[in-house]
């Protein structure tokens, strides 16, 4: 069974690592543009084989898709990433062109695969990648929710000073900086809530900080993360191969699920070997629903932006 990961940057290497090193693929192959990375990087990592005591081979490609054909999943990283001071949304200019290229090329060689959508503006491209490669809307599916809801629940270990594992919460909406929604009020520290241990402010605090998240580590790096992503990525490609029917939060596109159509935005979906299977109903409150369709609003305003 075969991984397909393109662009072979700080993102895409991180995703395929995780990837070779829990087995997730027979192999994984990496496709960048630019001249010999991708196989530079894979070399790399099949050098790892021994060390790591995984038997994934990792193949890098300067562009050539007939190597990736029959890929179960592909994973989309290609494109730039934001440097400090910039949003997110700035990237589409570039990334849009690259995102549906780079679509319609793996669809042509992985008719059945499943797409996860990473590059950003990540629920705008993954509604591009839904539109452009016409695969049925299961199939298509944007990693950003379970990035955001592992910072969350890291932040509120930090508040709560315990093990991040002890702690649950989930982040809706879009992958923003002012778009991302952490759900403050279901989140959870071993069954119990949250807000039985810190204070509403405190609470406020963590939300904030887990919305800038993608920001703070920009500042810090000069370029996005990708450790976190990377691992993110590959849990989506595990939930897929496995068939583990995962709850996660991911982009998905919606027909009338949390009152929305015709947009792909972060909401709490099963995801196993068919792709996103169904979107589990979260019962929002009336504060959670209005930012939800604030937070829908923003993406379709820079959906509007796409040439389709
Ligand atoms: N959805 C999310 O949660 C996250 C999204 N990102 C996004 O992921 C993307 C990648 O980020 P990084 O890996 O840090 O960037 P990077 O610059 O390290 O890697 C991007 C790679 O894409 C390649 N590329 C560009 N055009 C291509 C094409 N047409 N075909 C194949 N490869 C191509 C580049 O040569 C480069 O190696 C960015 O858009 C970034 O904003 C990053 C982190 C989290
Ligand atoms: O912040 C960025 O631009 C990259 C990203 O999406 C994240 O790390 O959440």
């Amino acid at each position: 069974m075969k991984v397909t990961v393109v662009g072979a940057g700080n993102v895409g290497a991180s995703v395929a690592e995780y990837c070779a090193m829990k087995e997730l693929a027979d192999e994984v192959v990496l496709l960048d543009i630019k001249e010999g990375f991708a196989e530079g990087k894979a070399m790399d990592l099949n050098q790892c084989a021994t060390l790591n005591g995984f038997n994934t081979k990792v193949t890098g490609t300067t562009g050539d898709y007939s190597k990736t054909a029959g890929s179960k999943v592909v994973v989309i990283t290609s494109g730039i990433p934001r440097k400090p001071g910039m949003t997110r949304e700035e990237l589409i200019g570039t990334n849009a062109g690259i995102v549906k290229t780079v679509t319609e090329n793996l669809i042509k060689h992985s008719p059945d695969a499943i797409l996860i959508v990473i590059s950003n503006p990540m629920d705008t491209m993954t509604y591009l990648s839904a539109k452009s490669s016409g695969l049925p809307k299961n199939r298509v599916i944007g990693m950003g929710g379970m990035l955001d809801s592992a910072r969350f629940r890291y932040r509120l270990s930090e508040a709560l000073e315990c093990n991040p594992n002890d702690i649950q919460g989930v982040v809706i909406g879009g992958h923003g900086d002012t778009t991302m929604i952490p759900l403050t009020r279901l989140a959870t520290y071993n069954s119990t809530p949250v807000s039985n241990y810190l204070s509403e402010e405190k609470l406020e605090e963590v939300a904030k900080a887990t919305m800038v998240g993608g920001a703070t580590l920009t500042g810090l790096l000069g370029t996005s993360a990708w450790y976190a992503p990377g691992a993110a990525g590959a849990a989506m490609v595990e939930a897929i191969v496995r068939d583990q029917k995962k709850l996660m939060t991911a982009s998905v596109y919606l027909e009338g699920e949390y009152g929305q159509n015709d947009i792909c935005v972060g909401v709490p979906v099963i995801v196993g070997k068919d792709g996103w299977e169904e979107v589990i109903d979260f019962k929002l409150n009336d504060d959670e629903k209005a930012k939800f369709e604030a937070s829908a609003a923003a993406v379709r305003k820079m959906n509007d932006a796409l040439e389709l």
